[in-house]
């Protein structure tokens, strides 16, 4: 698939984002077919169904590199130890936002495909969002840097049923306004698309719910950092993540101090 005249990282942006659309595309059916009588089934099914189909994906185009999935198990999965010494690690939420997948009318849900590099970091990524008809990507976001004046009155994204006190310390001290909203992926492209100016998430995570948004956030010129500041790392032997803000690079000082 990789022709000689494509740069490596433009085969990879180009492969997350096929497989992140098709893996979308079949979740939009698989809600058409279950419907959302019995959530607990559907969200069952929607991780199997996309897991497997990226995993399967993965191993054929790219048989020798790692695997970090939410919903994998064994080498694979989160007590993997092969990805540790691995070269290339794709990072993969198959289904983000997994209740609001479930919830008839919900939007704010996402597949997510990230590649790791060794001595690079993330290299390439992306989001897609099914219901919202989009699909973010390393290689498409160039032209939605942020511009304009930075908001008065900022718009900041956080979990819908989990919102952090950091978050809510943050807002009182700009005057800012939360946006509750599903999904890790479905936030940060809300950041990227200029919907909301920022997301603030605190008290838990892993590294496959933020890993491809925030490659697509960088890629686009956002900041993305930890709550106190420091970068965020992927592939660590422990993939927990648990904090995160991503925003306008114009203001993440401020931000950063607010969330304190
Ligand atoms: N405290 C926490 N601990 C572990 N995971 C968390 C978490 N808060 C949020 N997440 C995960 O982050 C993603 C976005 O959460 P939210 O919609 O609340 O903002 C969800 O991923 P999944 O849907 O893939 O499980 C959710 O499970
Ligand atoms: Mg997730």
């Amino acid at each position: 698939m990789t022709s000689a005249s494509t740069s490596p990282s433009a085969a990879d942006t180009a492969f997350a984002t096929s497989t992140a659309h098709k893996a979308g595309q079949r979740l939009l059916d698989l809600r058409d077919e279950m419907g959302f009588e019995d959530p607990r089934a559907l969200k069952d099914a929607g991780d199997r169904l996309a897991d497997e189909l990226i995993l399967g994906l993965i191993r054929e185009e790219y048989p020798a590199d790692a695997i970090l999935s939410e919903e994998a198990v064994g080498e694979e999965g989160r007590d993997g130890t092969a990805r540790l010494e691995a070269d290339r690690v794709w990072i993969i939420d198959p289904l983000d936002g997994t209740r609001e997948f479930s919830e008839e009318g919900r939007d704010d849900w996402a597949v997510h495909v990230a590649l790791w590099e060794k001595g690079k970091g993330l290299t390439a990524g992306a989001i897609a969002l099914p219901a919202q008809n989009l699909v973010l990507s390393t290689g498409n976001v160039e032209t939605l840097v942020p511009s304009g004046d930075r908001p008065a009155e900022p718009r900041i994204a956080v979990s819908r049923t989990r919102p952090p006190a950091e978050a809510e310390r943050a807002a009182a001290k700009l005057g800012a306004e939360l946006v509750p909203m599903g999904s890790a992926g479905a936030k940060i492209a809300a950041v990227v698309t200029g919907r909301v100016d920022a997301y603030v998430h605190a008290g838990g995570q892993w590294e496959w719910d933020s890993a491809a948004p925030v490659a697509v956030a960088l890629a686009a010129g956002w900041f993305a950092s930890r709550v106190d500041g420091t970068p965020l790392r992927y592939n660590r032997e422990d993939p927990g993540l648990p904090d995160l803000v991503v925003c306008r690079p114009d203001m993440s000082a401020d931000l950063l101090a607010a969330v304190k």
